[in-house]
């Protein structure tokens, strides 16, 4: 059953368009941009598991919502999608005419995701070029549409996805997530200098699960340390924009498919979720004049 489903998924990759035999290239120098497509962010962290997905889902959500923007969220987690439950979204997408796959829309934000495609308890038992073909058809195989920023959830680690993900796509710019913890913020030290490797701005870090209040008695516990993050952020020359308390409600509106910052707009979590995607926006309007003005500044 799960296999059939995996030769499905394989049919309506090659139904819009893929045929399996292109490639990412190891030595693709610059991405290249898509049509329609102001911005392309990556949401990354160096470690799974430490609410990358999470983040990316609140900031998508918060851009669109709270900032007014038209906002895409790309799923490049190929291994374990969570977009389509985070984002309550279920079905395949309609193919077009010209054979491009439609993102499925809520929350005001249009997705792709691999786990549109395949059945949720399928394993993905993909070898690298198969994946990498895959992201290049949820990547450019989709009719996106005007976007003022596509946000991409990336997959955890610093692997040849991630690597060739950064070199294929014009990324404006990179979110650092981490835990406070060492082992966390080790891995997202390397996130971020693989990003620098490829002249990919890093935007900044964000610190999630920062600190857990208790619900009866208030009590703040440090569970994964203390101000870790702020110091790596200052350390490799990061913004740091800011941090995400670990909250029940957090993970249960992200298991319901209704993110906090809908769920719950006025919480202090939804605020900061909110306050990340401003500087967010703010920073790649910098970043945008920078290179407006880098020419005409070195004439
Ligand atoms: N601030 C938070 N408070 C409570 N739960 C959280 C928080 N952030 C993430 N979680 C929960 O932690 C789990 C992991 O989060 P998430 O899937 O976003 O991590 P990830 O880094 O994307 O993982 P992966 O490496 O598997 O892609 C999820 O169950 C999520 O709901």
């Amino acid at each position: 059953m799960a296999l059939n489903r995996l030769i499905s998924a394989g049919r309506l990759l090659r139904r819009s368009g893929w045929t399996g035999s292109r490639r990412f290239s190891a030595h693709a120098a610059k991405g290249s941009s898509i049509d329609g497509i102001k911005d392309i962010i990556a949401v990354a962290s160096g470690k799974g598991g430490v609410g990358k997905s999470t983040t990316a889902v609140n900031l998508a959500v918060a851009l669109a919502n709270a900032c007014h923007l038209k906002v895409g969220l790309l799923d490049a987690d190929i291994y374990g999608p969570s977009i389509p439950t985070m984002m309550n979204l279920q079905g395949k997408p309609e193919v077009s005419a010209d054979r491009m796959m439609i993102p499925v829309e809520n929350h005001g934000v249009r997705c792709m995701s691999i786990g549109f495609l395949v059945d949720k308890d399928a394993p993905i038992v993909w070898r690298g070029p198969m994946v990498m073909s895959a992201l290049e058809k949820l990547t450019r195989g989709v009719a996106w549409g005007d976007l003022d920023i596509l946000v991409v959830d990336m997959p955890p680690g610093t692997g040849d996805a991630q690597l060739s993900i950064s070199q294929r796509l014009q990324l404006s710019g990179a979110l650092i997530v981490s835990t406070p913890q060492d082992i966390a913020l080790i891995d997202a030290r390397r996130g971020a200098n693989m990003f620098r490797k490829v002249e990919v701005p890093i935007l900044g870090l964000i610190e999630n699960m920062s600190c857990f209040k208790c619900p009866h008695c208030g009590e703040k516990s440090y569970i994964f340390g203390n101000g870790g993050a702020q110091r790596t952020a200052d350390e490799l020359d990061m913004k740091f924009l800011g941090e995400i308390p670990l909250e029940q409600d957090i993970r249960s509106s992200s298991d319901e498919g209704h993110p906090i910052v809908l769920a719950a707009p006025n919480s202090s979590v939804a605020k900061a979720y909110t306050d990340v995607a401003e500087k967010v926006t703010k920073r790649l309007t910098e970043l945008e004049e920078e290179r407006r003005l880098g020419p005409e500044i070195l004439l």
